[in-house]
């Protein structure tokens, strides 16, 4: 599923109509009918509903979903923060076919009007402003949302909740808590953004008949389907070495662990052949653990002629000298696809240059914490627009990037990126990037367009965690990484 910025939103809309030649009056009426169906799905039609309208057209979307719930039988009743004048173009269209009909009107006065008005309301819809709000709402408005944040009620916003921005890189501190935002054609970047994802509550998009250009470069959803579409398939006459040989380098005396769920975790989702590079001391220590695996001594390793598929470096490292030689001799010497995590990352924030020197394709899977360092700015700034950041990364060093998160964003060097939305907070725990690793090596290992390896393996990353919660195996507290190879093999299950 595509994801517009407010740009691309006008510009479909445009082509719709100007091109395409449908009105923009019949848009309005296909988005306001829409989104009555969808209430009509969530609110019993015993509830009053009070329907909050602005200036513009999305206020004009309010006025025909107040004429289409009228008329389906709902008690509704209409609060226009602005006075009838103001009113104009498509939505005064709708404005005055519903000014036709018995619906209760009321143009906003004061905070002590509306709350006169709120008296035994149910439910309200807000078609206050879209796409097309700017800066810090201005009054009315902004006491109108502070108000209805205060109530408990339930609360659907009309393509993006009041107040709230389209694009990421603007910050604002008042807007709409929705329980539910119904996305006219297709969501907004800051759906995605952990700073404005909680005011959109639960998000639906909502197919109006917009007709995008032949050509959209818009982001994207990566979601079960494209998953079950791209999998690679399992031959029946295929060998250990037709899913490829990889090596993971890391653990060091102190830090055992990460390097064996790296290696386990690209086991369970389908790797070949796994090399473990380690030192000498974790070899016993892991070993009974990743059985399947061969191991190699760091010291022994010969990256000029061994040859490996993938390679994955940095899981538990350390941040010696040693272990940063290790990490240089890889990225200069490794000719086949390499990802570089966590203290790799770390490394790389002095030597980013290096990147540019590879020949072939590198991936970098950091938090949003190490990716602020490598860009050197605070994570809060990233945060903002972790989009941009990320394109212009990936652009400039020549790089797939993995920016992991809550959404986690998947760029590549042409600058194409993909949003998974799926795992939950269980993976907020030490090890869980370690599994991931693991799972991506296993899909760089097993060929396919490499953007498409990672989106896969990050949505599978994720359903592992849901698959093990949702079925009450754990919870979110006590999910460990270690569990996710259960989930890991149930989740791959589901597709067969
Ligand atoms: N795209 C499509 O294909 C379709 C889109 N549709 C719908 O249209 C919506 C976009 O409509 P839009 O462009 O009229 O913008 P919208 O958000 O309603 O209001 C803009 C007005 O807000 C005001 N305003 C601005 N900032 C403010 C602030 N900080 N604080 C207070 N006020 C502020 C400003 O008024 P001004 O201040 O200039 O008087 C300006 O005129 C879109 O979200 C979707 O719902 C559907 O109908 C069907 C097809
Ligand atoms: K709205």
């Amino acid at each position: 599923m595509h994801i517009v910025t407010a740009k691309e939103m006008y510009e479909v809309d445009s082509h719709t109509v100007q091109s395409a030649g449908i009105d923009g009056k019949i848009l309005m009426e296909n988005a306001g009918r829409a989104v009555a169906t969808n209430i009509e799905k969530r609110v019993a039609n015993t509830c009053r509903i009070l329907i909050f309208t602005g200036s513009g057209n999305n206020g004009g979307d309010g006025f025909v979903i107040a004429r289409t719930l009228h008329l389906r039988g709902y008690h509704v009743e209409v609060v226009s923060l602005v006075d009838e004048e103001k009113i104009n173009g498509d939505a005064k269209f709708h404005y005055d076919i519903l000014k036709k009909l018995s619906v209760p009107f009321h143009f906003y006065k004061s905070e002590n009007q509306l709350r006169g008005i709120l008296v035994h309301t149910e439910a309200i819809v807000d078609c206050m402003l879209g796409i097309g709000v700017k800066g810090h709402l201005k009054s009315p408005y902004k006491e109108v949302v502070g108000q209805l944040n205060k109530l408990s009620i339930y609360k659907v916003a009309v393509d993006i909740p009041t107040g709230i921005p389209a694009d990421e890189g603007v910050e604002v501190k008042d807007g709409l808590y929705a329980n539910v935002t119904f996305s006219i054609q297709y969501p907004k970047i800051t759906a995605f953004l952990e700073r404005y994802a909680s005011y959109y509550g639960e998000w639906v998009p909502l197919d109006i008949g917009l007709i995008p250009p032949i050509k959209p470069s818009f982001v994207q959803t990566w979601g079960r389907n494209n998953v079950q579409a791209t999998l690679p398939k399992r031959k029946r006459f295929a060998h250990k070495g037709t899913f490829g040989k990889g090596l993971v380098i890391g653990g060091s005396d102190e830090m055992p662990g990460s390097v064996m769920m790296t290696a386990r975790a690209a086991l369970r989702s389908g790797a070949g052949l796994i090399t473990i590079g380690t030192t000498r001391q974790n070899i016993p220590a892991i070993a009974s653990y990743v059985p399947e695996a061969t191991y190699k001594t760091v010291d022994e390793m010969d990256f000029l002629s061994d040859q490996y598929t993938s390679v994955a470096v940095g899981m538990g490292l350390g941040r010696t000298e040693k272990a940063f030689s290790l990490i240089e001799q890889v990225i200069r010497q490794v000719k086949s696809l390499l990802l570089l995590d966590a203290d790799a990352l770390y490394y790389l924030k002095q030597n980013l240059s290096l990147l540019k020197e590879r020949e072939y394709p590198t991936v970098l899977t950091p938090h949003a914490g190490e990716m602020a360092r490598l860009l050197g700015i605070t994570t809060e700034r990233l945060l903002l627009k972790p989009f941009t950041y990320s394109k212009a990364f990936a652009k400039e060093y020549n790089v797939h990037l993995v920016l992991k998160g809550p959404f986690t964003i998947i760029t590549n060097p042409q600058g194409e990126q993909f949003v998974i939305t799926n795992g939950n907070v269980g993976l907020a725990k030490g090890g869980s990037g370690d599994v991931l690793a693991g799972i991506l090596l296993s899909f760089m290992m097993q060929g396919a367009c490499l953007i498409t390896s990672l989106c896969n393996g990050c949505w599978i990353h994720g359903a592992s965690a849901d698959h093990l919660i949702e079925n009450g195996r754990y919870s979110k507290y006590d999910l460990l990484a270690t569990d996710l190879m259960e989930g890991i093999g149930s989740v791959f299950h589901t597709f067969s």
